[in-house]
């Protein structure tokens, strides 16, 4: 029989209960023993849902991020952290959201870093490493969830983030060796690895998807040695690499010195007959054939015509599994019942996904002639998805045939678009502006809630976002900032947003993946051919720069960014619906100047994180991304000037691809580097207006004005200050007004002073 297993399953509920237990838990309006149950019950259920697996996983739930929590196995807490008072779980939550100073604790303890999880829209908190840094089992979290598995009858398969990707995940503050800590490492997880032999556990999965990276000789060495060492414990270990291919890094992988290895067969199915070749004859082979990134049902009869004979050469040694963790996909497509049931029939979320798995196995195990049902039913879907006139569109096909290079040029270089742009907007120097969301209060979620809900009618809904477009570009004025933003009090999230409003989208109402922590996002569903039935944004623009003589900044999200936080098609390059997304969104833009609007921000959030995992990979990627990014804003006349804004800092090894976007302005996110990330555009010369960020949003702490200024100066000796703006790292859409105004405040004052007045 095929072993079927799984590498992860989302965590949040399905109607997001973790979230809403872990906001309560943190507000204390719930006690830690209610956010337990909660959490247990969760457990349960996932279980529950993945029963038809011969190994599920454990250990994969987490009350944050599974990266923390294996620093917290780990005994890696953070100096700061450590010997804080209260339980583990505060201590555990003080590393992952930091505290402010208040009457209960002493201190401010700053919160780890977030970064991406390899090119996901999931964020984990970063490892810290010093040279003090000394490991010690916490095991304890682990422990009680195996014991919870087991009393539920589960064949549980523990899940553990490997040694060496790990290290390569975390940070060292005093730029250390972190391969040094190896040595130290090691004993911890062979303990670790000896107390779940104890407990009766078979296998274990052992995550080191750092082997789809570019590993230099050291971390190759360090994966050899650390395998070496874990040989002699008494479990199985299968090593589980995932988004990517191996390349040269898959001999190496296919030798270690383990039971078995886990290969992402979707985005590395190119390499699925060279790992059958190497791998040694002892060892099991776990394909991930069903895709974990993605929410298109498998084409199963497809997935059965290259698999039959690997299982042929294989048998027993074969096992199947989704391509990685199904953390990035929502749970189950049955509780979208408002769906377009053509379109839902093409779908599957994470519970689906599971069957669609077994029925694989099944086929494998006892031919398909035995599993006729089911894969009839699927061959239906996919041919439905094939055949739809809902998918291909003969216009967009033309309208992206057509594109030229012309269609990505300004008419005139910077340098003379700026003197008309100067006539035209008559800003003063160091313009002081923000990056478009004002703070989404409760009562705003409330509205578009109870209009999404058909409570609150259309008019209704309209009057209410007027009055708060109205009161933010009240509380501009009276700021005193110099280029206004309408505050996108009417969008739930910067990319659904659009998506709810182009053709060729889904959205769904139960979708949510986990972004970090509490927060999710609901990706929307690119489905088809893209087009843009009206204009998306005019409206509110238009009715905000009536209400003001200041300009009036119009908002929207770039092509790029719209594309890396969709689920999107699987049935064309990504680089074709990017250019599809980028003439939708060049509509807006010239709408949008048509109205009079004469900024527009085109926010590119996202490109950075879209990059290739590998170096090598980026140079394709970017052409066509500054490309759609280009098609998308340079329609205008050289009088409009275009913003677009970038966050997550580090732009170093891309700042030229930065530059050839050719935005009039870019604002960035440096105020927690202290402006050393303005280095990048000294060194390159950077020729366009620079807003390096001097509010850092993602934190409650209000920037005195003296502050501000010293940031300003920091920045003016990188970046002639005729070409410097004044504004926050991000948008405010996640603070309170009361921490808002005093920060603006801040910002406006310093500018005033940096112009000498
Ligand atoms: N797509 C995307 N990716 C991104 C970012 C981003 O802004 N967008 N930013 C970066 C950081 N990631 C983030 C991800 C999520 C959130 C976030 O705040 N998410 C919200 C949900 C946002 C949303 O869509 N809200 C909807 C629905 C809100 C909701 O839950 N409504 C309640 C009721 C309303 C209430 O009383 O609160 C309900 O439906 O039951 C809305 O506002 O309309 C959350 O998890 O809380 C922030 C940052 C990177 N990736
Ligand atoms: N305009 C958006 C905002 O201000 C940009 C956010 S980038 C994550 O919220
Ligand atoms: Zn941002």
């Amino acid at each position: 029989m095929i072993t079927t297993h799984n590498l992860g399953f989302p965590r949040i509920g399905a109607r997001r209960e973790l979230k809403f237990a872990q906001e309560a838990f943190w507000k204390g309006e719930l006690q830690a023993e209610d956010l337990n149950i909660t959490s247990a019950d969760l457990r349960r259920r996932h279980w529950s849902q993945q029963s038809s697996l011969t190994l599920a996983p454990v250990g994969d739930f987490s009350y944050y991020d599974q990266v923390l929590d294996m620093s917290f196995t780990l005994g890696n807490l953070p100096a700061r952290a450590q010997d804080t008072d209260g339980t583990d779980l505060d201590r555990y939550f003080r590393v992952a959201r930091g505290q402010s100073a208040n009457d209960t604790a002493c201190c401010a303890i700053h919160a780890g870093e977030m970064t991406k999880w390899f090119d996901t829209n999931y964020h984990y908190i970063v490892p810290e490493f010093d040279r003090e840094t000394r490991f010690q089992l916490n095991p304890a979290r682990l422990l009680e969830q195996l014991a919870e598995a087991k009393a539920q009858g589960v064949k549980a398969k523990p899940v553990i983030i490997g040694p060496v990707t790990y290290l390569w995940l975390g940070k060292a503050n005093d730029d250390g060796d972190r391969l040094a800590l190896l040595d130290d490492l090691l004993p911890v997880y062979a303990e670790l690895l000896n107390l779940l032999a104890e407990q009766g556990v078979d296998w274990v999965q052992i995550d080191e998807p750092a082997l789809v990276t570019e590993l230099n000789g050291d971390w190759r060495h360090a994966f050899n040695f650390a395998y070496h060492q874990l040989k002699a414990c008494p479990v199985k270990l299968l090593v589980a690499t995932y988004f990517g291919e191996l390349r040269d890094n898959l001999q190496l992988a296919c030798e270690l010195p383990v039971a078995g290895l886990h290969l992402d067969a979707i985005s590395a199915a190119g390499e699925v007959s060279r790992v059958t070749d190497w791998l040694p004859a002892h060892k099991v082979l776990s394909l991930g054939v069903i895709n974990g990134r993605n929410v298109w049902k498998t084409d199963l009869e497809a997935t059965l015509d290259w698999l039959e004979p690997v299982h042929e050469r294989l048998g027993e040694r074969l096992w199947l599994a989704p391509s990685c963790s199904l953390l990035h996909v929502p749970v189950d497509l049955a509780s979208e019942t408002a769906m377009d049931p053509e379109i839902r029939s093409w779908l599957a979320f994470a519970v689906q996904k599971l069957d669609e798995l077994q029925t694989l196995a099944n086929a494998l195990d006892h031919g398909r002639a035995a599993t006729v049902e089911p894969l009839a039913q699927n061959t239906l879907a996919i041919a439905s998805r094939k055949n739809s006139t809902r998918v291909h569109n003969p216009d967009v096909t033309h309208a992206v045939a057509a594109i030229t290079p012309e269609l990505g040029k300004r008419r005139s270089p910077y340098t003379e678009r700026l003197k008309l742009q100067k006539l035209h907007l008559n800003l003063p120097a160091y313009p002081t502006t923000t990056i478009g969301s004002f703070p989404q209060t409760r009562d705003i979620r409330q509205t578009r809630l109870q209009y999404r809900k058909g409570t609150l009618s259309e008019r209704e809904y309209t009057t209410r976002i007027r009055e708060e477009i109205a009161r933010c570009v009240q509380e501009q004025e009276t700021l005193g900032l110099d280029v206004l933003v309408h505050g996108e009090a009417e969008r739930n999230d910067m990319v659904e947003y659009f998506g709810e409003q182009l053709d060729g989208y889904v959205f769904s109402q139960f979708g949510w993946v986990q972004s970090y922590g509490s927060r999710c996002v609901k990706p929307p569903i690119l489905f088809g051919d893209i087009q843009r039935p009206q204009a998306m944004t005019v409206d509110w623009i238009r009715y905000a720069q009536s209400l003001t003589d200041k300009p009036l900044k119009g908002m929207l999200t770039g092509p790029v960014t719209i594309l890396n936080w969709s689920f999107v098609r699987d049935d064309q390059p990504r680089k074709d619906s990017c250019l599809q997304l980028a003439l939708a969104i060049r509509e807006e833009v010239l709408d949008l100047e048509q109205s009079g609007v004469r900024i527009i921000q085109i926010d590119e959030a996202a490109l950075r994180e879209g990059l290739p995992l590998r170096q090598s990979d980026w140079q394709s990627y970017l052409d066509w991304a500054i490309e759609a990014f280009r098609i998308s804003a340079n329609g205008v006349s050289d009088e409009t000037q275009i913003h677009t804004h970038m966050c997550y800092s580090e732009f170093n090894d891309i700042i030229e691809a930065i530059a050839r976007m050719d935005a009039d302005v870019i604002t960035i996110e440096t105020s927690r580097s202290n402006m050393e990330l303005l280095d990048a555009f000294k060194g390159f010369q950077y020729p366009n207006d620079i807003g390096p960020g001097v509010y850092d949003i993602h934190s409650p702490n209000i920037p005195e004005k003296q502050h501000i200024v010293s940031l300003m100066q920091k920045a003016a000796e990188r970046i002639p200050t005729e070409r410097l703006w004044v504004n926050p790292d991000c948008g405010l859409k996640t603070r309170s007004w009361d921490e808002v105004i005093p920060a603006l405040q801040g910002m406006v004052d310093a500018a005033r002073e940096l112009r000498g007045g």
